[in-house]
This record gives structure tokens, C-alpha cells and sequence, in this order.
């Protein structure tokens, strides 16, 4: 039976990105026999325009019936003064809580063609990839109570971080796992020096290392891996991390691979149901323009058909395609450098389209 791809293009440059990684699962369904069927639905503030609502029920429902999500971004300026509930990325948090798609993972990669682009030297960043795997629906993102309210004659605002043993230890295994695929080497980041939430975290860790003798465990202040992933990347294999501390962490390591353009991700439950999206946002500033990377998009397309539709030869296929456009020299301004083709969006997804039969 097919399985069901609901397609969420979001803001911005959300259905600039979706519509070329569209144009990759087409030619994958006609010419590489990938078996899959296509909707699309409103999240975020292309969903608030339509409904008032950043995460409708017609959107909830597809999502729920869906084998994989593929999101572009959601999100900007225009929305930032709408009350909270509204707010395009109140969707994303509520789709993400919804499907329960606790563990993301956020590869890093530097492609060799690209390790120029970095913004660190490029000995540094040659041959770098690293897994970081984020918990995505705990932590101070959902916490309660949250707010702002009057206290003692002024406004004081206030959030909650927590996390459950239980959802710390489901999230280390995964990170575990995947350690156990690759490098053999988990490192979890906390501020156990402070945060007893982390406390808990650094604990749990060392409970589930011991069921995985084969796989080292470290630990690190975050604060101190947030200067050592600029330090010396290499050193990491898989990082694990809560929510927030994740969120920040990918987009630092995301300037390691070139562009925040590149870093793709995988968001999933227990049972391989997943949402694949670009760890960059709607980035309202090239909005509309053409110019827009949709690698992040296309090589999160790749993670679904590894993850969620069990097709890893496409999977590596459609890697081997960007790689092949990188060697072409073809680059989006983004992690243009000299001697390079500058090329659009489009110009881009129809490389990798062409490079697919290679
Ligand atoms: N998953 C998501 O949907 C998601 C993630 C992050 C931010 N956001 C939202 O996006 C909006 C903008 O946020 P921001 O500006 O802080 O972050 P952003 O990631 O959208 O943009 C940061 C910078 O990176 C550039 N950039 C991002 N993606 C790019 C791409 N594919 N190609 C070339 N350049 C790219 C942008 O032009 C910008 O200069 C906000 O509303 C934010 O809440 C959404
Ligand atoms: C838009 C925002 C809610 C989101 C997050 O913080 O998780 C984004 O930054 C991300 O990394 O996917
Ligand atoms: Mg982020």
C-alpha cells in the first residue's frame, strides 16, 4: 500500500524550498518506483490567514493519517504581534507535541566541496559529521507555568524548564542507538552546575549507558560545548541534549557545514512516524526572491526515505545527487564562494533533479 507524504510548505520561503524537494519525490515516484502518495495542508501563518489558527483541525487530522510530514518553515514579522496562541510557531510546538515526535535528529555534515563555505578554517571543519539529537517536546518549550504578569507593581515573565526521567531516558536511548550505528560515542550536554533539571538529565544518562557497553558516554556544560563545537568540532559524534539547549546548538553547528541552508532533520515517535524539515526558518529576508538553498529541504526529504518509508537506496540516492551538484561547482548565494556558478532556487532543485539518474 502507498504510504501517505503530507506535504506543509508554511511562510516565507517555506513553499519556495517545499516546491523543489516536491519536484525530487515526483521523479523518485516516477522513474524509482517510490510508492507514495501526496497531500498538502496549512500550518503555520499561511494556516493563521486562512482559519485563525496556526495548527487547524483539517491540517491535525492529515497529520495524524500521514506516514511522514515534509515541512518548509512557518513564521515572520508579520505575525510576531499576534497573541501568542496565534503565532505560526505555536503550530509548529502543537504538530510536533501532537504526533509526539519527541526525538529529532539533526545531522551536521561538511560536505568536502563546501568545508571553503565554513566559517571556520577549513582543517577544522573537513570531514565533520556529527548527529545532534534534540528532545523536542519537553523542556522549557512546554513547561508550565508560563507567562508574564504583574508582581509586586511590574511585569516579571516566567517559564518553566522540566523534564520526566521518563522522557530523558527515552531520548538518551535514541542517541544511544544511533551512537551504536556510527562512531560509538554519545556526548550529553547539560548545566547540571546549575539546573537541577539537568541534574536529572545527567543521571538518567549514566543509567542508560549501562545498557550500552559498546558505546561511550561524556558529559558536557553546555556552555562549554557551545565554545567547543567552534574549538573543535570533530571531537563529537553524537551529542544529546534537551529542547532548548538543542535548538541553539544545531544552528551553531549548522554554520560548521557552510550555510544554515544545508542541515536537514528527521522529527520522530517511537514507531519511525516522522516530520522532516530544514533546521532553518521562513527566513523572511530572502523571501519571494529565488534565492533560497532548498539542500536543507531536499536532504530532509532523503532522512524520510530513510526513516519513514524505508527506502534507504533512495535515500543515498538523492545524497549522492547534491553532492554531485556541489562537485558541479552550482552554488546558492548562501554558500557561494568565488570560482562558483551562483544559482537560484530553482536552478538548484533542477540540478539534483537532473542528478538524480547519475
Ligand atoms: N522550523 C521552523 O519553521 C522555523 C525555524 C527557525 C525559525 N523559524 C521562524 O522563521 C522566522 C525567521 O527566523 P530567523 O530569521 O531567526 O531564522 P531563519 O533561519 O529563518 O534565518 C536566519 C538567516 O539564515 C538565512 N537562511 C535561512 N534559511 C536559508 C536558506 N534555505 N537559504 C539561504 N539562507 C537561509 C536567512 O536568510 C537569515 O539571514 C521567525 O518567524 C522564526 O520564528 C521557523
Ligand atoms: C520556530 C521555532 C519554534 C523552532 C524551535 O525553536 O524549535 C525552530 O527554531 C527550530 O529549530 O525548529
Ligand atoms: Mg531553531
Amino acid at each position: 500500500m502507498s504510504k501517505k507524504i503530507l506535504v506543509l510548505a508554511g511562510d516565507g520561503i517555506g513553499p519556495e524550498i517545499v516546491g523543489e524537494a516536491v519536484k525530487v519525490i515526483g521523479v523518485l515516484q516516477r522513474e524509482y518506483g517510490l510508492d507514495v502518495e501526496l497531500d498538502s495542508a496549512l500550518l503555520g501563518g499561511c494556516a493563521v490567514d486562512a482559519s485563525g489558527e496556526p495548527y487547524p483541525a483539517a491540517t491535525q487530522a492529515k497529520a495524524r493519517a500521514a506516514d511522514a510530514v515534509l515541512l518548509g518553515a512557518v513564521g515572520g514579522p508579520q505575525y510576531d504581534t499576534l497573541p501568542r496562541p496565534q503565532r505560526p510557531e505555536r503550530g509548529l510546538l502543537a504538530i510536533r507535541k501532537d504526533l509526539n515526535l519527541f526525538a529529532n535528529l539533526r545531522p551536521a555534515m561538511v560536505y568536502p566541496q563546501l568545508a571553503a563555505a565554513s566559517s571556520l578554517k577549513p582543517e577544522l571543519v573537513a570531514g565533520l559529521d556529527i548527529l545532534i539529537v534534540r528532545e523536542l517536546t519537553g523542556d522549557i518549550y512546554f513547561g508550565e507555568p508560563r507567562g508574564i504578569e504583574q508582581r509586586n507593581g511590574e511585569r516579571v515573565g516566567f517559564n518553566t524548564m522540566i523534564y520526566s526521567e521518563s522522557e530523558i531516558r527515552r531520548i538518551v536511548r535514541v542517541a544511544f542507538e544511533a551512537a551504536r550505528k556510527r562512531g560509538g560515542r554519545v556526548c550529553s550536554i547539560d548545566k547540571m552546575n546549575v539546573l537541577e533539571t539537568t541534574q536529572l538529565w545527567r543521571d538518567v544518562a549514566e543509567e542508560v549507558a549501562r545498557d550500552y557497553a559498546d558505546v561511550s558516554l561524556s558529559h558536557m556544560l553546555v556552555d562549554n560545548a557551545a565554545m567547543q563545537l567552534v574549538r573543535n568540532p570533530k571531537q563529537f559524534d553524537v551529542m544529546v541534549t534537551g529542547n532548548i539547549f538543542g535548538d541553539i546548538l544545531s544552528d551553531e553547528a549548522s554554520m560548521l557545514t557552510g550555510s544554515i541552508g544545508m542541515l536537514p532533520s528527521a522529527s520522530l515517535d517511537e514507531h519511525g512516524k516522522g516530520m522532516y524539515e530544514p533546521i532553518h526558518g521562513s527566513a523572511p529576508d530572502i523571501a519571494g526572491k529565488g534565492v533560497a538553498n532548498p539542500l536543507a529541504t531536499i536532504l530532509s526529504v532523503a532522512m524520510m526515505l530513510r526513516y519513514s518509508l524505508e527506502r534507504a537506496d533512495l535515500a543515498e540516492r538523492v545524497e549522492r545527487a547534491v553532492s554531485r551538484v556541489l562537485d558541479q561547482g552550482l552554488r546558492t548565494a548562501d554558500i557561494w564562494s568565488a570560482g562558483c556558478e551562483k544559482v537560484g532556487t530553482v536552478a538548484m532543485g533542477a540540478a539534483v533533479l537532473a542528478a538524480l539518474a547519475d
